[in-house]
């Protein structure tokens, strides 16, 4: 499917100090950014960034202290007003908005969660969560039932009339994504959002938004400065250095070409060798996925996948011998098309391939990165051994450079 650009950035500045269009000037003639400063106080919090964020994507922003991530997206609803350039959301230029256009548009196509939550300690939860809509005019029946369903979303059902102090910090920014998506927002941009939270409830909510975002599909705009969020998270990534984006790509892309030493740098020179097998990081986490093709007909396990909210099944024969992979999909069509000669294998998806254990990263990434499923690993007599993923593969070759590897130890 071709995606759909959503957002569309072109030749994006923004200068903060006295004089932004004498700033303009020095850099139109070459100076860099210290120069600028040093010539006229002015600083520049972005430069020149033009890129596109597709529809549906969860597109993360990333880089060092500074770099001016948060002064990016916040140009794109002009909570920072930008210097220069043009922000089109939905083919419709933002940046030439008039104030109540630019109003109706936050308040229709965009939301915002921050990393402080931001909750207001004297409301409660449904009024802390309906709070935008209240603002945007909707009556209090149809603000309360849009923010109990948001509230459902991110499983704090029940939890109405508590108010913030009686929460956890991991509850606390659920009732700040529930804010955010009682909106219905096309699009959410997400400020650090997860950076205060420990580890554990950090993974949970990134968990929660892939879910989510399974549901959904919104365009999502992620600030982190945490390459292992990114690469959990972000189906693509932008690398912003000293108010520059560097680099614009999926992890895999970055990954395997990156632009420079800054760059490589957060991927610590990842570069995939052929010393971490396949084998090494396959893991048998899916049991629920696993069939045997003796366990039941084509009709069963697509019933049973529905049930389980699966979208693939991992075919073994009663040897744990891999056979193949079918889809929701796959089954569907075949049962559609059912003749009496019907087999097994003909609901088997034709591009699902195994991998060796004994196959290296390297020879596995092309693979992993293309198949939306994680791909199976056997062994030479086809006996399955588990399923290596996208996320997994990535967070270990990560690891591996970062010399805390034990590939165990994930
Ligand atoms: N209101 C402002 N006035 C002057 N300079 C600013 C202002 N806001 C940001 N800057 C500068 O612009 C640059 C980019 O800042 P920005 O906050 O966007 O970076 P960031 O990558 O989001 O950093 P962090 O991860 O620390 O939030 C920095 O040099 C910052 O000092």
């Amino acid at each position: 499917m071709d995606s759909i650009e959503k957002i569309v950035i072109n030749n994006l500045y923004k200068i903060f100090g006295p004089d932004p269009p004498q700033a303009m000037e020095l850099l139109r003639n070459g100076k860099n950014k210290q120069e600028v400063y040093e010539d006229t106080g002015n600083t520049i919090g972005v430069q020149d960034a033009s890129f596109s964020i597709n529809q549906g994507e969860i597109f993360v922003v990333m880089g060092l202290s500074g770099s001016g991530k948060s002064t990016l997206v916040r140009m794109l609803n002009r909570l920072i007003e930008p210097t220069s350039g043009e922000v089109l959301v939905d083919g419709e230029n933002v940046l030439t908005m008039n104030h109540a256009d630019l109003v109706n548009f936050r308040r229709s196509k965009t939301s915002m969660v921050f990393q402080s939550f931001a909750l207001m300690p004297h409301l409660n939860i449904i009024d802390n969560v309906s709070f935008g809509l209240e603002l945007a005019g909707m009556n209090k029946q149809q603000r309360y039932e849009r923010s109990l369903a948001a509230l459902q979303q991110v499983g704090l059902e029940g939890w109405e009339n508590a108010y913030p102090k009686e929460l956890s910090g991991g509850m606390q920014q659920r009732v700040g994504l529930a804010r955010g998506l009682a909106v219905d927002p096309d699009i959410l941009l997400m400020d650090e959002a997860f950076s205060a939270l420990d580890p554990l409830i950090r993974t949970e909510m990134q968990d929660e938004l892939l879910k989510l975002q399974d549901q959904h599909q919104r365009t999502v705009v992620f600030i982190s400065h945490d390459l292992d969020e990114a690469l959990r998270i972000g189906g693509r990534i932008a690398i912003m250095e000293g108010g520059r984006v560097v680099q614009v790509g999926t992890p895999e892309e970055i990954l395997q070409n990156p632009a420079d030493d800054y760059v490589r740098a957060f991927f610590r020179g990842v570069d995939p060798t052929g010393v971490i097998s396949a084998g090494d990081i396959a893991r048998d986490n899916q049991p629920t996925s696993i069939w045997h093709t003796s366990q039941g007909s084509l009709r069963a396990i697509l019933e049973k996948l529905n049930d389980m909210d699966r979208e693939y099944a991992y075919i073994l024969d009663s040897q744990r011998r891999f056979r193949g992979m079918v889809s929701i999909d796959s089954l569907r069509t075949t049962l559609e098309h059912r003749t009496a000669a019907t087999k097994f294998e003909d609901a088997f998806l034709a591009d699902a391939q195994a991998v060796l254990e004994s196959d290296s990263l390297q020879d596995i990434l092309p693979l992993v990165a293309s198949h939306p499923w994680p791909v199976p690993v056997v062994n030479e007599a086809k006996k399955y051994k588990g399923v290596v993923s996208k996320n997994r593969f990535l967070r270990t070759l990560y690891r591996a450079e970062n010399g805390n590897a034990s590939v165990q130890a994930e």
